[in-house]
């Protein structure tokens, strides 16, 4: 499959996107920001970063980026996207995912190795993995506190549409440990902690992130 992955200005991750896109069997195209179009691809990832230098709030300007109106209208029709961190909350910030993120309980940058659980298997970028397998990928945001109401926090539980959980530690006081969730028809995906930094036993905690690069191949989304 052919998955675009897009570079605002201030994006951090999208090198270490395209190379987990790769080794997850996919070709990876490079979008920028100010594209009219996606060039055919297949899915897309938001990476993480700084876009815009986090100005106002993380994502808020980026979701008025040219890209991001071809990237909304995809997703409408089904296209998977999976956003990342800064790429989670561009996907908050334009609406295609509820609720929104905000600066960290303790108000200060975290980065470890953090333990997951995947609680919704049915998604196009989770399907690789098992129903409620645990897995350890690498967080690091400063906003990284998942809030939406409560009727939105009731919808997502009863829908099943949290798709990950922070197990042992909530790093950052995201609402009922809420570390990733999905859209109603689970194309759209966004996770704060980084499973692209956790493919290769060289460097990063393990490779139990590469599933979410390789779930596509097998995915009913594809
Ligand atoms: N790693 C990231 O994508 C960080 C996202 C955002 N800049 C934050 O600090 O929360």
């Amino acid at each position: 499959m052919k998955i675009g992955v897009v570079t605002f200005p201030g994006t951090l991750d999208d090198v270490d996107a395209q190379r987990a896109v790769r080794i997850g069997g996919n070709e990876a195209v490079a979008l920028w920001h100010g594209d009219h179009d996606l060039q055919g691809v297949d899915a897309v990832v938001l990476p993480g970063g700084f876009s815009y230098g986090d100005y106002l709030r993380c994502g808020a300007i980026s979701r008025f980026s040219p890209v991001m109106t071809e990237v909304v209208a995809a997703a409408e029709k089904g296209m998977p996207v999976l956003g990342i961190c800064n790429g989670f909350q561009i996907l908050c910030e334009s609406h295609l995912l509820p609720g929104a993120l905000i600066r960290n309980d303790h108000r200060k940058f975290v980065c470890r190795d953090q333990v997951l659980r995947i609680e919704n298997n049915r998604t196009a970028w989770t399907s690789a993995y098992a129903e409620n397998q645990e897995i350890t990928v690498v967080l690091k945001n400063g906003e990284g506190s998942y809030v939406a109401d409560e009727a939105t926090l009731e919808m997502l539980e009863g829908e099943g549409r949290v798709v990950a959980r922070y197990l042992e530690v909530n790093p950052n006081g995201s609402l009922r440990d809420i570390a990733g969730i999905t859209n109603e028809r689970g194309n759209v995906v966004g996770l704060m902690p980084h499973p692209e930094h956790a493919i290769e036993e060289l460097c990063g905690p393990g490779t139990e992130g590469l599933g979410f690069f390789t779930s596509l191949v097998e995915s009913t989304f594809a």
